[in-house]
């Protein structure tokens, strides 16, 4: 990827960040390298993660999805970490696939399940079930529910299952009672973290991706990492984001310029606010689409609270269609323009509408939306997160937070003695009823 901060600048934009400013943070840039380089040499748990494509074995995911590779749908059932990375692949990479159907269930919403159960041909469906942890409720009650939407219909679901988890653990455990095919989440990488491996890879093997191609752009991406910001994509974009933030740009807005990114904008939330967002610090994402949301959200961008720090993600290439003529002389330009030319024009009228309001954006360059590319995306983002915890200072690879309500609905369900159960009852109460 390619990034390009000039409109972050204090010189275009306020909240923006003068070139000195990031000449004296770039020796901060140089010193979270280093961090980040010995926590990589040392694969200390979470710096893991940026060693993930030259770990990653594509063969070994290959050959353990090998009994499920002629289905026509697969439905994989995670969360988080666990779901995200796969589906921001799947999602953009589908019109390359096989053609594989690929279905997420990321929720417990009963009456969805429900649908999206009855309109998936389960005779020719597999399931892909990934939790790092094995112990995710959500996941695991929905392993439930399908297992026994399978067996109901009268399919074999232990012939086209495949287990994504850790070495031990309840799932483990239920993959070896029913001798499932398995594979390993790799050690020291947090899910959110885990794109690159075989929990983002597993779905994307099915339905026939280049899994060599999506490494070989994340390791691309892995070889710029350097001390400065101004030589290393990921460091500009997450050295940027951290000094606007500091500024007052609270909010990142993320906006692929692609719908097939849409996906990647979840991926990328999970990303920057489970990571950064401790201690009282961190900057909020905030899920957006171009052109979609320029007709819902761009007026609060230009002129709303000056605390938003703008991101677009854009493809140099796309696909392209024409847009036919008309006999109506007010529409005659478009019918001299393509789909392609006027996603760009938008593109860039919405970028330079933000530059002359003062308002700081950031484009992330791709050269294409392809495997590749994508594989740079997401090492290129995680790095930028990565060098973003150096310089908040945060630990970047936990998430206590979310650990707290995961307990607190366990104890809830009996589950367990979990003391966080008990602030549900201690609930204060203000009630207004009709
Ligand atoms: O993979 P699992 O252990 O099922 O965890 C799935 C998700 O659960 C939690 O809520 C964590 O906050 C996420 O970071 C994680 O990705």
């Amino acid at each position: 990827m390619d990034v390009d901060i000039g409109n972050a600048l204090a010189s275009v934009a306020s909240p923006g960040i003068s070139r000195e400013g990031l000449e004296r943070l770039d020796e901060r840039v140089a010193t979270a390298h280093e961090r980040i380089e010995a926590g990589r040499a040392n694969d200390e748990h979470g710096y893991a993660a940026l060693n993930l494509p030259e770990r990653t074995d594509p063969d070994a995911i290959r050959a353990a999805v090998e009994p499920v590779a002629d289905v026509d749908a697969l439905v994989t059932i995670g969360i988080g970490g666990s779901a995200l990375g796969a589906a921001t692949i799947t999602d953009a990479l589908a019109d390359a696939g096989d053609g594989t159907e690929a279905v997420y269930l990321d929720n417990i919403d009963p009456a969805w399940i429900t649908r999206r159960l009855e309109a998936l041909p389960l005779e020719s469906t597999a399931i892909n079930v990934v939790s790092r942890s094995g112990t995710t409720a959500e996941t695991l009650a929905n392993f439930l529910v399908v297992r026994e939407a399978f067996e109901d219909a009268g399919v074999d679901w232990t012939e086209r299952t495949v287990v994504t988890t850790g070495e031990s653990g309840p799932l483990r455990s239920l993959a070896n009672r029913h001798d499932l095919a398995a594979v390993s989440v790799p050690d020291g990488v947090p899910g959110r973290f885990s794109a690159l491996s075989a929990v983002g890879l597993v779905a994307a093997a099915v339905c026939g991706h280049d899994l060599e191609a999506i490494l070989e752009g994340a390791a691309a991406e892995a070889d710029t990492l350097t001390g400065s910001l101004f030589e290393c994509p990921a460091y500009a974009y997450g050295a940027t984001a951290y000094a606007l933030d500091a500024r007052g740009a609270s909010m990142n807005a993320m906006v692929p310029y692609a719908e097939s990114l849409e996906t990647y904008a979840e991926w990328f939330a999970q990303l920057w606010a489970e990571s950064l967002g401790k201690d009282d610090l961190g900057q909020t994402p905030v899920r957006a689409l171009g052109v979609t949301d320029q007709h819902s959200q761009l007026q609060l961008y230009r002129a709303g609270p000056r605390d938003k720090l703008v991101t677009f993600v854009t493809p140099r290439k796309t696909a392209d269609r024409d847009i036919p003529g008309t006999d109506v002389d007010e529409l005659a330009y478009l019918g001299d323009a393509t789909l392609g030319e006027l996603l760009e024009a938008e593109f860039e009228a919405t970028e330079a509408s933000l530059a002359a309001a003062g308002r700081p954006n950031v484009r992330v360059e791709l050269e294409s939306v392809d495997a590749f590319e994508l594989g740079g995306l997401l090492y290129g983002m995680e790095a930028a997160c990565v060098l973003a915890g150096e310089l908040y200072e945060v630990s970047t690879f936990t998430q206590p937070a979310v650990e707290w309500a995961k307990n607190a609905t366990r104890g809830l369900l009996g589950g367990g003695e979990f003391e966080e159960a008990e602030a549900v009852a201690e609930k204060t109460t203000l009630r207004v009823e009709r």
